[in-house]
């Protein structure tokens, strides 16, 4: 994996460069006209695509189960335009097809050519097929992966994980990570959302729900924290631990045990805490953070594998502009989030609808609904009962493509007001191993 090492992306930096030259969306050849072609060809197409349509979060309520879909072909659409572009040649760019018309595949779309001019019959536009559906990167070989920190951090060794190959792009917040995918800076983006000690990270929860990315992935990541500080640096000297709150949560009951009288205090990532003690010769603050940073930063590890327990994992998700096509031959995993604002039991009816098809959910969670908190019930004789709402994430151990996920979820939609796909992916079946090799 290859790693950007200047200054990591900012939201200002997103804000002024919004379509940056060069990348996806640019598109120098009319871009919306490629996109009204191609949307107009997958219309009917989407009639029958059920099963893609369901993973690519067609489920939103009152949509009915395709509906939804639109905004996700358009998402593949909109890649195919520009993959195309990038393979053009630059006289083709400025001329000839690309002068108001452009083309799927290589080929001009539609019948925007007279048939007569046709030279050849590979002219003729070609089906598309899954490899389609499925770009490429569109500039070089490498994938661009955005994560959340500065390179040491343990979201750029998930997102190496993740995407072996990949050329790793730092970012100063989660938002910017999904900013950067959304804006094509980059091609995927890798997060945190849960860790089997500190718990979920619910910030990204809320933003799954806020932006349209689409999960295609999971990777979980072993999390080995060393305690760092400046060359010399003795444990006595220190009044201060820094790092990121989900680390220092980690580490909370060894911090105590080591007898360190120091204060807790959070910053952004790990690794972030390791560059910043460096950078401010800070020679009472240590960091929690990973062995990769000691070495990116030059600081001396003053314990190894401080975390409250070698088994600490956390896991990521990768995500993408556009779904993958689920499919039935390795395990696969959904994520799903709804709401309800109706009836009794309803979290009740959700759950039976997976245990009765024998599907294993892997992860509940809820998050307070930020558009409509809480819901009062007026009762004239007692007064107004005031309950809290909530939206539901649930993971569970099927794939979109399987007859039974479709099923079950048709059985939730019935009874939510929201259902949304995150995503139907590929499980992380590596095998496990420790935070440390013993
Ligand atoms: O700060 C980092 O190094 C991160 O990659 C973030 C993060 C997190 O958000 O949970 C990732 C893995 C560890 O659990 C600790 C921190």
């Amino acid at each position: 994996m290859q790693s950007i090492t200047p200054s990591s992306i900012d939201l200002k930096s997103l804000m002024r460069t919004a379509l940056p030259p060069g990348l996806g969306l640019t598109h120098r050849v009319g871009p919306s006209r490629v996109l009204i072609q191609c949307v107009s060809r997958f219309d009917s197409a989407n009639v029958n695509a059920n099963a893609s349509a369901a993973a690519s979060g067609g489920f939103n309520a009152g949509a009915g189960p395709v509906g939804g879909a639109r905004y996700d072909w358009q998402s593949s659409c909109a890649i195919l335009a520009s993959k195309v572009v990038s393979q053009q040649p630059d006289n083709e760019k400025s001329g000839g097809v690309a002068d108001g018309i452009t083309a799927v595949n290589g080929h001009p779309t539609l019948d925007l050519v007279p048939v007569k001019e046709a030279k050849s019959p590979s002219a003729l536009p070609k089906p598309l097929s899954i490899a389609d559906l499925s770009p490429a990167p569109m500039h070089g070989s490498e994938l661009r992966v955005a994560y959340q920190g500065v390179p040491g951090a343990y979201s750029e060794a998930a997102a190496g994980k993740a995407y072996p190959n990949c050329e790793a792009i730092p970012c100063d917040q989660f938002e910017v990570a999904f900013q950067a995918v959304e804006l094509w800076i980059a091609d995927r983006a890798v997060l945190p959302v849960e860790n089997s000690l500190g718990g979920s990270i619910h910030r990204n929860y809320d933003l799954l729900l806020r932006h349209r990315l689409h999960i295609v992935g999971e990777v979980q990541l072993p999390v080995h924290h060393c305690l760092l500080a400046l060359p010399g640096v003795r444990k006595e000297y220190l009044t201060r631990v820094i790092s990121h709150p989900q680390a220092l949560s980690q580490c909370e009951h060894t911090l105590t045990k080591m007898g360190l009288n120091v204060a807790r205090e959070a910053v952004d990532d790990t690794a972030g805490a390791a560059e910043y003690i460096a950078m401010n010769n800070l020679r009472d603050t240590a960091a929690i953070a990973s062995v990769r940073a000691a070495e990116l930063y030059g600081l001396q590890i003053l314990a190894d594998g401080i975390q409250d327990d070698t088994g600490n994992v956390t896991r990521f998700v990768m995500l993408a502009r556009e779904p993958i096509i689920p499919r039935t031959d390795r395990p696969f995993k959904t994520s799903i989030v709804f709401a309800h604002d109706k009836g009794t039991s309803v979290l009740f009816k959700v759950l039976s609808a997976f245990a009765f098809r024998n599907i294993s959910l892997t992860k509940i969670e809820s998050r307070p609904h930020r558009n409509r908190p809480i819901r009062l019930v007026d009762d004239a004789n007692v007064g107004t009962a005031k309950h809290f709402e909530y939206m539901f994430y649930v993971d569970f151990e099927a794939s979109m493509a399987e007859v039974r996920a479709q099923n079950a979820l048709a059985e939730v939609q019935e009874f939510t007001s929201f259902l949304r796909v995150l995503g139907s992916y590929p499980m992380d079946m590596t095998p496990w191993s420790p935070s440390r090799e013993e």
